[in-house]
């Protein structure tokens, strides 16, 4: 990461999500979102339970409820909820108007729906993270696997350079059982219209642009926290 060391970027990750507790109160429903930064507000989570605070979970992706229920937090199943109080999850670009690049770890699809139904939902970040514009981080797409060609054609007309996201030499499947492709639209003057004209694209089950989901963006930067919202 440009600029910043892992040591201190991780430090960084711990202090923004130890920032977002503050805002979790006893008998919330908390989604959790996925990644190395989530992954710390977890764990931070996990120790606050021990200290007596009361919540349920909800969990972007199998990785997250797996790690939370190793921990001891209670998870409830994501089909069962109406709303959910507080969402504390990472991001791989934001700008100051919480506009959001994510999907790095392929969770976006979850992540969204979780974003969507929290009233108040905290993006915690390092300081590597904040750009003056999106698209520096490729934009994940993840897409159903039978619309794979008709989805890269779409994506070619809107001017997007599409790569299939693969791991370890295989393609990668979701927890859905869908492919990400990364897409590569350039810095983004206009991340609203690009993100409406992916929501039109038959097959595309989601995108990596979170446009209006975000309450409020916690950002760590050596031993300040700044508060986005
Ligand atoms: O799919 C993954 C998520 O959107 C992550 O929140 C995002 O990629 C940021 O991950 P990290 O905290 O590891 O940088």
């Amino acid at each position: 990461m440009e600029g910043i060391d892992k040591n201190k970027q991780d430090q960084e990750k711990l202090s923004a999500a130890k920032a977002a507790f503050q805002f979790v109160k006893n008998n919330d429903v908390v989604g959790l979102g996925t990644g190395s930064t989530a992954t710390f507000a977890i764990e931070e989570l996990a120790k606050r339970i021990q200290a007596g605070l009361k919540i349920k979970a909800a969990a972007s992706s199998v990785k997250t409820e797996e790690l939370a229920l190793s921990l001891g937090i209670p998870i409830l199943k994501l089909e069962t909820l109406g709303s959910i109080d507080i969402s504390i999850d990472g991001a791989d670009e934001f700008t100051e108007s919480l506009n959001l690049i994510k999907g790095g770890g392929g969770a976006l699809f979850r992540e969204k729906i979780i974003a969507s139904l929290s009233k108040n939902s905290i993006i915690i970040t390092d300081s590597s993270k904040k750009v003056d514009r999106l698209g520096a981080f490729t934009v994940p797409v993840e897409v159903v696997p039978l619309a794979l060609q008709y989805v890269l054609n779409q994506l070619a007309a809107l001017n997007g350079k599409a790569v299939l996201r693969k791991m370890d030499e295989k393609t990668f499947v979701s927890d859905n059982g869908n492919y990400i492709v990364d897409v590569d639209f350039g810095l983004l003057d206009k991340p609203e219209e690009l993100a409406l004209a992916l929501n039109q694209i038959d097959g595309l089950l989601a995108h990596g642009l979170f446009i209006g989901l975000t309450s409020k963006v916690i950002m760590a930067k050596g031993d300040e926290i700044l508060v986005f919202e």
